[in-house]
């Protein structure tokens, strides 16, 4: 008998396969405080959870039967995902069954703000005829600008269309084919912000989404935008967006998200007259919230029964010999993907990744699901792209996978060459791993290095020219970014050349700037391989 505990309200329609199975029992026990959960989870098999209950490493740690943590709904960001695996946990969420209702909530919190309802409910039954307070806008003909064009941002967009507004998207993996077939517009963030009158937000929060609608976003913004939030907290800069807000930028915002999660009763939100909130209810419908708990607990069920699973946020199954044979790949083949995506500006159209020598003879379907792991975890983030499910978010986005074996040794005993296509241009990368000497990058685009793929790097593309390597030094040293190793690989004397640094910590996008206006730079990249 395998036991389920349910610590969050979830729908219990949606877990009926599970409370009707004879090998499995059911406690819902929504609420409880940490150290509750801690003092209980370890007689359970299987812990189900929305996004309040946090399953940090210390629930983890007391979770001595626990198999699996069902998070019904997208974001994991309240699972420790690191203890899980070191646990050997699997994490499963059910990414697609709120995505409407989410995206109608955005809706609903658009049209709110241009018309004021929530304030005019407030005045209305507290006894006031206030008609000249809230006049509003229309939705038609206006400019919508979405962030983050996956599932959510690509529903708004199509029924933004239905109300006759015009759409600007930005996402690092829209294509400008599938822009044109949705009717999108590909934008900047820049030119998003500088444009439109409504802005959505539907990214995950990941570092570099972090405050990407910022005080410098708003010094450039159209004024009377409009501000909507429905997907985390922290994508935009809260105490700026009020200060924008305060100095008749934005017209309004509402948000569904917060920073930190419930607000504090002084929140500058709480009492603005042109901020809406809700309590985090995108996903609070009847239907989706009886669809993510279908979803996760027919994974719950499979996973207990030891049967193949999808949407595993953190693990792959793989026959033990071949993962014996592959597991020494796996990170150089992750680390190759997240150096191929930082050399490229555009939307990925193609991975084609080239496997040679020992490689060429084993099944290396799992180690190209590690490459297209770090391709798109770079944008998508660690914590939404697994290796179950790296191939299908590729997939969904429109981007070709080749695999190719070649019997060539190239010299090396083992080789895995990346390479990217976009629209505009091509870049390639290959690593191999060195007997006594680990992984290594041995190429990129056409010059030869050696490379620990690690830490942050600078990629420079130049012309090979006497005193380019002291300029750069000499810029980097005055900016205090300390170069711990430099490669520097050319084919012809006085031709193209590459340069790759090492560097103690990453260098400020000022820093790269800099690096481009010297004489005979192309290009210098922040490559980021943690
Ligand atoms: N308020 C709520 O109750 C709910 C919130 N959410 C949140 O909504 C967000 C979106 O969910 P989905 O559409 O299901 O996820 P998704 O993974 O389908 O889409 C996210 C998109 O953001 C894009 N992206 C990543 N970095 C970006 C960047 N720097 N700039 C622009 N785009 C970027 C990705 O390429 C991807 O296409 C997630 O944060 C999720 O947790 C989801 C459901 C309910
Ligand atoms: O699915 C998501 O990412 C959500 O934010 C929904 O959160 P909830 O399940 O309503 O606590």
């Amino acid at each position: 008998m395998f036991k389920v505990l349910v610590s969050d309200p979830i729908s219990d329609l949606g877990i009926e396969q599970l409370t009707a199975a004879s090998d499995i029992a059911v406690d819902k026990k929504p609420g409880l405080s940490e150290d509750e959960l801690v003092s209980i989870i370890g007689e359970y098999d299987a812990l189900l959870v929305r996004s309040q209950t946090k399953v940090n490493a210390r629930v983890m740690e007391a979770g001595k039967q626990l198999k699996v943590v069902g998070r019904a709904g997208v974001g994991v960001d309240n699972i420790d995902l690191k203890a899980a695996t070191q646990r050997g946990i699997i994490v499963i969420n059910a990414p697609d069954g709120n995505t409407i209702t989410t995206c109608e909530h955005t809706f609903a919190m658009m049209m709110a703000l241009a018309r004021h309802i929530p304030q005019a409910y407030m005045k209305t039954v507290g006894g006031e005829w206030d008609r000249k307070s809230f006049v509003g806008v229309e939705l038609r003909n206006k400019v919508l600008g979405v962030m983050g064009m996956g599932r959510i941002g690509s529903e708004v967009a199509r029924r933004a269309k239905a109300f006759g507004m015009s759409i600007m998207g930005y996402d690092p993996f829209l294509t400008e084919e599938r822009a044109e077939k949705m009717g999108v517009q590909l934008s900047t963030v820049d030119e998003i912000v500088r444009n439109a009158d409504f802005m959505t937000v539907h990214t995950p929060l990941t570092p570099e989404t972090r405050h990407m609608i910022g005080k410098a976003q708003f010094e450039v913004m159209k004024p009377g935008m409009r501000i909507v939030n429905c997907a985390r907290g922290g994508i935009i800069d809260e105490q700026a967006l009020v200060e924008a807000i305060d100095q008749g930028i934005v017209a309004g915002a509402g948000f569904d998200v917060f920073e930190s999660e419930p607000p504090a009763a002084d929140h500058p939100f709480l009492k603005h007259p042109k901020i809406i909130v809700t309590p985090h209810l995108g996903a609070s419908t009847v239907e989706a919230q009886e669809n993510v708990a279908i979803d996760v607990s027919k994974q719950v069920l499979h996973i207990l029964r030891n049967e193949p699973f999808v949407n595993a946020v953190n693990m792959p199954p793989i026959a033990a010999e071949l993962r014996s044979k592959l597991q020494p790949y796996f990170e150089l083949g992750e680390k190759l993907g997240g150096f191929a995506v930082q050399q490229i500006d555009g939307a990925v159209e193609e991975i084609t990744v080239t496997y040679s020598g020992d490689l060429a003879d084993v099944d290396t379907q799992p180690l190209t699901r590690h490459v297209v792991k770090g391709v798109l975890a770079h944008h998508l983030g660690s914590e939404q792209v697994n290796l179950v499910n790296s191939m299908h978010l590729a997939d969904g986005r429109g981007i070709n996978i080749v695999t190719q074996k070649s019997r060539a040794t190239k010299g090396f005993t083992n080789h895995i060459a990346v390479s990217l296509r976009t629209k505009q241009e091509e870049h390639l990368v290959a690593g191999t791993l060195l007997n006594g000497y680990g992984a290594r990058i041995v190429q990129i685009d056409k010059f030869p290095v050696d490379v620990a793929p690690e830490g942050n790097l600078i990629l420079i593309s130049h012309q090979d020219k006497p005193g380019i390597i002291g300029r750069v030094g000499t810029l980097l040293g005055t900016n205090d970014v300390n170069i711990a190793t430099m490669q520097v690989g050319r084919k012809l004397v006085g031709g193209a050349a590459i340069m790759v640094l090492a560097v103690d910590k990453a260098a400020a996008k000022e820093v790269l700037d800099e690096l481009m206006k010297l004489p005979d730079i192309n290009t210098a990249k922040e490559i980021d391989l943690y």
